[in-house]
């Protein structure tokens, strides 16, 4: 995993909009706004689904299942749903990625600045997004990823995109009063 300022250059979406000008985001930055990461390597005796389970049980991730993002996994969805990823948006849940293979951007929202924070995420990476978080995906030039996606209740995908109404969720209103003060 590597954190950092999104550039906002205009450009493809999957270069790493990486500019060293700007100041470093750490692990324990992405914590305080509520983005929870461990990397969790993917090995041949299955250590790694043991860990997986574990924080499952301790997290209440009852359910999961797999998505593979690429043009053979998605086929004729794969336009739309690359477009879906990159529109913002936040959920009323956790959005949960242990990353079984190949690689992407989730671009987080600070809450204090509201600016893009850029985290790259390949093998091994779990990466937890809270409730309210403003956020998007996005594969990188690999056009690959393969993701187990955790849910704490039936698996699905309701993505809430950025508008004055959605401001007012309260799962984003509760987002800020925790993570913006
Ligand atoms: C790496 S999983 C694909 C992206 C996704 O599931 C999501 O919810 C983006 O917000
Ligand atoms: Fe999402």
């Amino acid at each position: 995993m590597k954190a950092y300022y999104f550039d906002n250059v205009e450009g493809d979406q999957r270069l790493p909009h990486f500019d060293s000008a700007l100041p470093p985001v750490s692990q324990s930055d992405l914590a305080k706004y509520g983005v929870l990461y461990w990397h969790i390597p993917i090995d041949q005796d299955g250590n790694w689904e043991q860990a997986i389970d574990q924080i499952a049980a301790e997290r209440s991730y009852k359910n999961r299942d797999i998505i593979n993002v690429s043009k053979t996994g998605l086929g004729d969805l794969y336009e739309s749903k690359i477009k879906s990823f990159f529109e913002e948006h936040m959920h009323e849940d956790e959005e949960i990625r242990y990353i079984l293979d190949g690689a992407g951007f989730f671009d987080v929202r600070s809450p204090q600045k509201d600016e893009w924070i850029r985290v790259h995420v390949d093998q091994g990476d779990l990466l937890v997004l809270p409730a309210g978080i403003y956020h998007r995906f996005t594969l990188d030039e690999g056009d690959y990823i393969k993701a187990m996606r955790l849910f704490k209740d039936e698996p699905k995908w309701t993505p809430y995109n950025r508008s004055a109404d959605t401001d007012a969720n309260q799962h984003r209103v509760t987002y800020l009063q925790t993570f913006a003060a």
